[in-house]
């Protein structure tokens, strides 16, 4: 059975909008989610803000009651079986709640412990093979007030792992992290998914998306619309991509490249020193030729050929082209 299973998920959020006259607006924050995922597994949510990610997690780990559809985890139901549920998961959201500060990092950690009833047996050995997962080990008795924000992270994942959970739900885990923080962050995502942890993880990085999941889910507007391995989603798209730098773009030139059979779509930004083109097609060993001679009245700085990455899937189908 897989570790995951949502069906028909939808929630709905009823806000009043208006300070004098208030008016009742419903917010439809997910519209008919299906989705599974395996046991073992990291999967990825990815999406645009508002997109419905955080309220899908929400459901999933207990804190949200779905407005209609299923969600089991575990075997068990989100809303209606939530005591058994509890104790086989766990979650962390971006960011540094939930932690203690006038508190150590040990402390911390005893005190989660204690709210899941970990035996004391156990507990000392668990709280110091987590510290030194998430390389704390050496600042077990400092306060969480003196750590950096990659510090607090870590000890976060320390914190959602108390209870040894089957699943981690992760809300954007690496946010304000700096590069070599979130790296690190992403070796203990890994090295847990290597112990049989199955995670379930928001990002807005797609490169972190692409490293780390097994299976990413892109929706926006509270629907799904992709769902796929990273590689499998950038063959579906079918596309690759035409890198154009110019010193100086002529008005036509847009026009011209998308005349081109096979140019899917052209994107330009401009930026102090020039422009940028990013052009989407099939085929571009073929095209090249005629892409060269469209932008002969321009200042061509560099042009390059690459294959689409997660990212260019991403823009596809979050800028309009749905596809599924
Ligand atoms: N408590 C609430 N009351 C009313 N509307 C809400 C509430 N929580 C979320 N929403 C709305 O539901 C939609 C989905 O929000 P959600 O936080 O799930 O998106 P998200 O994908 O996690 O976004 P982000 O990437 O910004 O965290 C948004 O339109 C949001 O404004």
């Amino acid at each position: 059975m897989s570790a995951i299973i949502v069906k028909n998920l939808r929630r709905d959020y009823e806000t009043t909008i208006g300070i004098i006259k208030k008016e009742k607006k419903i917010v439809n924050a997910i519209n008919d989610i299906s989705f599974e995922v395996e046991k073992g597994e990291i999967f990825g949510l990815l999406g645009p803000n508002g997109a419905g990610k955080t309220s899908t997690i929400k459901i999933l780990t207990t804190l949200l009651a779905p407005t209609s559809g299923e969600a089991l985890v575990l075997g068990h139901k989100c809303f209606g079986e939530e005591k058994e549920l509890r104790k086989k998961i766990n979650f962390i959201f971006g960011g540094e709640r939930s932690l203690y500060w006038r508190l150590s990092a040990y402390d911390n950690l005893s005190y989660f412990c204690d709210l899941y009833q970990v035996p004391e047996k156990i507990k000392k050995d668990r709280i110091i093979n987590l510290l030194e997962m998430v390389e704390l080990k050496d600042r077990a008795h400092y306060k969480v007030e003196t750590f950096s924000k990659g510090m607090k992270q870590r000890l976060q994942i320390a914190r959602g792992l108390v209870n040894d959970p089957e699943i981690l739900f992760l809300d954007e885990p690496t946010i304000g992290l700096d590069p070599i923080g979130a790296r690190t962050l992403r070796k203990i995502i890994k090295q847990l998914s290597s112990q049989g942890k199955t995670i379930l993880l928001t990002t807005h990085y797609m490169q972190e998306a692409d490293e780390l999941c097994d299976r990413i889910a892109i929706i926006d507007k509270g629907k799904l619309f992709a769902l796929n391995t990273s590689e499998k989603l950038k063959e579906n798209i079918d596309s690759s991509v035409i890198e154009v730098d110019l010193h100086t773009l002529k008005e036509d030139t847009l026009s011209k490249l998308k005349s081109i059979m096979n140019v899917t779509r052209v994107v330009a930004n401009s930026y102090d020193l020039g422009h940028k083109l990013v052009i989407d097609c099939r085929n571009p060993r073929e095209i090249m030729g005629l892409v060269n001679q469209q932008l002969s009245d321009n200042m061509v700085k560099s042009i390059v050929m690459r294959e689409a990455t997660l990212e260019d899937v991403y823009f596809k189908i979050i800028g309009g082209d749905h596809c599924a």
